[in-house]
């Protein structure tokens, strides 16, 4: 009875589209076989109409009888998959670009480096080592959870379109530099990126240095749940492994991360941790060696059976989000990024913006790719590229939306937000500036005003911020990072100003000077600023 009523729940869950998988277990108690047999096969056919698979993944006996755990997968076609945004953090020679090249090429490391070699992207990261960009990697599974990454025999390389066809589920790696000196670049991964989860690696011989707190710190200000690599475990002594573990728990159950470390060892603690592991406080651990393999087919199983954490509603006016602009020959203006909400279909018309003016111009969508492969559509939580029609990459920026005409979308020079001061050598007091990390939004903010007279490391406090250079598209809830060198905090969008193109102009109207700078100032208060911006764009929008 246990398993019906919770299968049919989980099934209508699926059905109604609010997820495309579900765990499915057989109660708590447990049934006797013939129970068991007739509550699977009603599951059965339950999944066939509503097209999901029902896949087997444990058995366990309890008091009552049989328990069995089953995933419920819905099909998906040819073109579809499921998608997962991992983002991989951790210190320098963690051993994150080696295990995504171990995950994605299926070939092991000799430890000195060689199965990094296939991801670097630039000359300079293969002459040092060091990852400095943002990297995409990804694997594929097929429905029953095989990996489907075959690297081409010749070069090495891995033919996307191929892995997409023939997977019903992409993890999508973002691979994140390790070095502080590319902490700007990691934090716009985190934050750019959207990732569903975060994998923080640590070096078992290493420990827990460098970058290592500084990464998980910025994970949990995100709320992006994290479960933890630690590798090399071939080639360190027993006691620097349980030092290393013991203080990894230690970290992760302080006050300041307030999780619930689970040492990954079998299959049972994989199903469970993934079952949990969204909605949980649970962070699991696992122990590999990208040398010889060890324990990375628990870490494929739970990869397998993540689920992503965004809702998708069709109906829901559509958001995207550009985190980077090519110029493709022959093709045009091509912006990438992820879908925040809604459906977008080949030549759909959305506004694009905000500009330096904060306007938004209507754009047609030309043509739509999705992890290098040709599609109709995209719908919430998918990353996707689009080609332009008649626009210049030059007049793009990262951090611009695509939005539905719907929404009305309006740009902002100002906005309020709670703020928590995680590290600052001495005092943040009014005028102070800092880079500002708001979805794929990175621009320097000055703080108009606070609740209080300065701020500490500790403190928190509402502040008033302003952008420096352009108005920005933003919402309320927003997660934000706000840092400059060693300064960081960390926060939450409370109140959007709206200072839109009408209120600029209304504000100071004909205020330009021969400069070709505008100047404007807010209604809120009264401070002045100075919009780049061309006269003729100007006698347009007057
Ligand atoms: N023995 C052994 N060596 C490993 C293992 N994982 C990685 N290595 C080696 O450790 C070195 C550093 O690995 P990387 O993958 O470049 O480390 P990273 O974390 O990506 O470093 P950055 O890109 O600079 O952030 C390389 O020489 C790898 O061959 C492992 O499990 N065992």
């Amino acid at each position: 009875m246990d398993l019906w009523r919770n299968a049919t729940r989980r099934l209508a869950a699926v059905a109604n589209h609010k997820c495309w998988e579900q765990f499915c277990y057989g109660g708590d108690y447990g049934l006797d076989d013939k129970d068991m047999e007739a509550s699977v096969a009603t599951v059965k056919s339950l999944c066939e109409q509503i097209e999901a698979d029902l896949i087997w993944l444990r058995e366990r006996t309890d008091t009552g009888g049989k328990i069995q755990d089953y995933l419920i997968r819905r099909r998906v076609g040819e073109q579809d998959f499921l998608e997962v945004r991992v983002a991989v953090v951790g210190n320098v020679d963690a051993g994150k670009s080696t295990l995504l090249g171990v995950l994605t090429h299926g070939e092991l490391d000799n430890g000195r480096g060689f199965a990094r070699q296939k991801l670097f992207r630039h000359k300079h990261e293969m002459e040092s080592g060091r990852t400095s960009s943002v990297g995409n990697d990804i694997l594929g599974f097929d429905q029953e959870g095989q990996v489907v990454n075959k690297p081409d025999s010749h070069g090495g390389g891995l033919d996307w379109t191929k892995i997409c066809e023939k997977s019903s589920k992409v993890i999508t790696f973002i691979d994140l530099a390790g070095h502080e000196k590319y902490l700007k670049t990691t934090v716009f991964g985190m934050t750019g990126h959207l990732p569903d989860f975060c994998m923080l690696m640590v070096g078992s011989n290493a420990g827990i240095v460098g970058m290592t707190k500084e990464h998980l710190g910025l994970a949990l200000a995100l709320n992006v749940p994290v479960f933890v690599v630690v590798t090399k475990i071939d080639m360190c002594p027993a006691n620097i492994l349980q030092e290393t573990l013991k203080l990894l728990q230690r970290l992760l159950k302080s006050p300041g991360c307030r999780k619930i470390p689970v040492l990954v060892q079998n299959t049972d603690d994989v199903i469970v941790t993934a079952s949990n592991f969204s909605s949980e406080r649970m962070c699991p651990i696992f122990q590999i060696s990208n040398v010889t393999g060890e324990n990375m087919d628990l870490l494929k199983m739970f990869l397998n059976l993540l689920s992503s954490r965004t809702n998708f509603n069709n109906d829901e006016p559509a958001e995207f989000q550009i985190d980077d602009t090519y110029s493709v020959p022959g093709v045009g203006t091509v912006v990438s990024g992820t879908t925040l909400r809604g459906m977008i279909r080949l030549n759909d018309t959305l506004l694009l913006g905000p500009d330096p003016l904060g306007t938004f111009i209507p754009i047609a969508v030309k043509s739509i790719h999705r992890k290098r492969m040709p599609v109709r559509e995209v719908r919430g939580g998918q990353t996707a590229s689009f080609a332009l029609k008649k626009i210049k990459r030059s007049s793009i920026r990262k951090g611009m939306v695509m939005v539905s005409p719907k929404l009305m979308p309006q740009a902002t020079w100002e906005f309020e937000a709670e703020i928590l001061v995680l590290h600052h050598p001495t005092t943040i007091s009014p005028r102070y500036q800092a880079m500002v990390h708001c979805g794929s939004i990175r621009q320097t903010a000055t703080i108009l005003t606070m609740n209080r007279d300065c701020l500490r490391t500790g403190d928190k406090a509402s502040v008033h911020f302003r952008f420096i250079k352009t108005p920005e598209y933003l919402h309320c809830d927003q997660k934000l990072v706000f840092r400059e060198g060693r300064t960081k905090a960390v926060g939450t969008i409370t109140k959007v100003l709206e200072l839109t193109i009408m209120s600029v102009f209304q504000c100071r109207t004909g205020s330009f000077n021969i400069n070709n700078t505008h100047l404007c100032k807010s209604a809120d208060t009264g401070c002045v600023s100075q919009l780049p911006v061309s006269k003729s764009t100007l006698s347009e929008h007057l």
